[in-house]
């Protein structure tokens, strides 16, 4: 069991990490951040295309080295990119630097959350409920191997989940 206060949230995209997580962070006293939008912010570009120019494993790069340099913080919550399990080498760096949250969601509800915006790269195909399904089966057993914590977002309310999930880490302490 990790000695840090560091709460990380994993799951997959439209599941709300970046969403509970901003409002997870002030109620625990921690700061926030989102390794999509630090990778964003540092590069200067969307998501999209970093994926264009450097690919998906370029992508990825940027990720891991994101990821090793907040969880080396204490005091943090991290919302994490959907793929970020993919790497054992992250997933142990989650494993012993916080507790790990595994946030997920339905499909279909999925599919509405994701559909507003065409800032995910893997969702541009011609059928992104075929992509969530094959994407949710591949990632299903990492996500589950390193969380903590399981908590199903189809409540649908980011307040109630926020609460519920600090219930749920103060019990786990
Ligand atoms: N509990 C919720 N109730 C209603 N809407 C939600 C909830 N959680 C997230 N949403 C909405 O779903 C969309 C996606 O949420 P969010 O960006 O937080 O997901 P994410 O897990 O961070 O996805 P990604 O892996 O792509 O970064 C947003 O428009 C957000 O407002
Ligand atoms: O599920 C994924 O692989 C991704 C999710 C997003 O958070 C971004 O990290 C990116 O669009 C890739
Ligand atoms: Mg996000």
């Amino acid at each position: 069991m990790t000695e840090r206060r560091n709460v990380f949230l994993i799951g997959p995209m439209g599941a709300g990490k970046t969403t509970i997580g901003r409002r997870l962070a002030p109620a625990l006293g921690l700061d926030f951040y989102d390794s999509d939008e630090l990778i964003i912010s540092r590069t200067g570009v969307d998501i999209a295309t970093i994926f264009d120019i450097e690919g998906e494993s370029g992508f990825r790069e940027r990720e891991s080295r994101v990821l090793d340099e907040l969880t080396q913080l204490d005091g943090v919550v991290i919302a994490t990119g959907g793929g970020v399990v993919l790497s054992v080498e992250n997933r142990n760096l989650l494993k012993a630097r916080g507790r790990v949250v595994y946030l997920t969601v339905p499909l279909e509800l999925q599919l509405r959350r994701t559909r507003r915006d065409n800032q995910r790269p893997l969702l541009q195909t011609s059928n992104p409920r075929e992509r969530l399904e094959t994407l949710q089966r591949e990632r299903e057993p990492l996500y589950q191997s390193i969380a903590d914590i399981v908590i199903d977002t189809a409540a649908n309310d980011s307040r109630r989940l926020a609460r519920e999930l600090i219930e749920q880490l103060s019990n786990t302490d």
